[in-house]
């Protein structure tokens, strides 16, 4: 449901346990577009969300990631006020949360679980619905409002066609019009791209981008490393219901150690040699092993110079930048579980 999200959640999944790697959230700017201190909510004896400190600035492209089943849905239910934490507090745009639901809501778009959308009418007719359930939105201006938010989402040329017949991207862009009816200075997307195809992802990444542009805060949650990549300013990685780390993609990419990799014809004498050399979890393939590089300034030339001592013929010698996926391994000591 657009505007005003859902309150339901099916068939979670058990997970337990958890450890803590983040430390309090810093002292922010008044700026701050979500705050939460400590927030926490159990089912029964499950915790889903531990002791969350969350900072999300205006105007950031956030990604909240983590796993399947790390706690972001729950979170992201607590911000909206549709469940009361079990503990700590949530702030969304400066007032209390659920306290001010009544307030904030009308200023924050949600895209959570999916468009409630019908699908035997319109793609404006459902718009035009969900503008009608505005009691504050005037009927006067209506029409002008559901083309400009159709216009917005590139869904013009598509508004006089049945929803049933859309591709799921075009469903969510839908959605996304839904909740851009009225300007909006926070918008919160539940995995936005879950369940669609490259150009389905593509074009809803590309609408992200654009609306950040014009200076809508974006807090989107996704299990996709690299989307978070793509599209982000900023990230909290979530584990088992805690947050492992949060701070600008760039921040936390550089935390993940670079790989060294080692072009070669001779790829057993080169794993032999960096092996010798302190280069540690090597990873050998087909005219290339990387691996990571010692400590210190003076470690990777020794490296160089020794791999050409023995008569390892090197084509290409280079560390790369490290990944968030990377950062993730590092931080948790967990594979990141893309597919849940
Ligand atoms: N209503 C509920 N009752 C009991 N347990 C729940 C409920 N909602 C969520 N949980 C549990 O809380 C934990 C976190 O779930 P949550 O849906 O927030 O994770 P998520 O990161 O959003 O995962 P997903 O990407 O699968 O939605 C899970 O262990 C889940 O089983």
């Amino acid at each position: 449901m657009a505007g005003a999200p859902s309150a339901e959640r099916s068939g979670p999944a058990e997970r337990s346990g958890g450890r803590a790697f983040a430390g309090p959230a810093p002292a922010g700017a008044s700026g701050d577009v979500i705050r939460t201190r400590g927030l926490t909510k159990r089912f029964g004896d499950r915790t889903a969300v531990d002791g969350l400190d969350l900072v999300v600035p205006r105007g950031s492209v956030f990604g909240f990631l983590g796993p399947n089943g790390s706690g972001k849905t729950t979170t992201i239910r607590m911000l909206m006020g549709l469940i009361a934490p079990s503990a700590g507090s949530a702030s969304v745009l400066g007032a209390p949360m659920p306290q001010s639901v009544g307030a904030v809501l009308p200023r924050v778009g949600a895209l959570i679980e999916g468009p409630a959308l019908y699908g035997f009418l319109s793609g404006r007719a459902n718009l035009v619905r969900f503008d009608a359930a505005d009691p504050t939105a005037d009927p006067r201006t209506r029409e002008q409002r559901v083309a400009s938010a159709l216009e917005r989402v590139g869904l013009s040329a598509a508004a006089g066609r049945k929803a049933r017949g859309y591709s799921l991207g075009m469903k969510q862009r839908l959605g996304l019009a839904a909740a851009l009816l009225r300007p909006r200075e926070l918008l919160v997307l539940d995995e936005p791209t879950n369940g669609l195809d490259p150009q389905g992802m593509r074009e809803i990444r590309a609408l992200v981008r654009e609306l950040a542009a014009d200076g809508t805060t974006v807090f989107l949650s996704s299990h996709l490393l690299d989307e978070i990549e793509q599209v982000c300013t900023h990230a909290a990685v979530m584990s088992r219901g805690r947050l492992v780390v949060q701070g600008t993609v760039a921040e936390l990419a550089a935390r993940a150690q670079g790989r060294l990799v080692v072009r070669t014809a001779d790829v057993e004498e080169a794993v032999r040699v960096l092996k010798e050399h302190g280069v540690t979890d090597l990873r050998p393939a087909d005219g290339s092993v990387d691996g990571l590089p010692p400590e210190g300034e003076d470690a990777l030339p020794a490296v160089c110079a020794a791999l050409v001592g023995a008569g390892v013929r090197v084509r290409g010698f280079a560390v790369e930048r490290g990944t968030l996926e990377d950062a993730f391994v590092a931080l948790t000591g967990e594979g990141f579980d893309v597919a849940g």
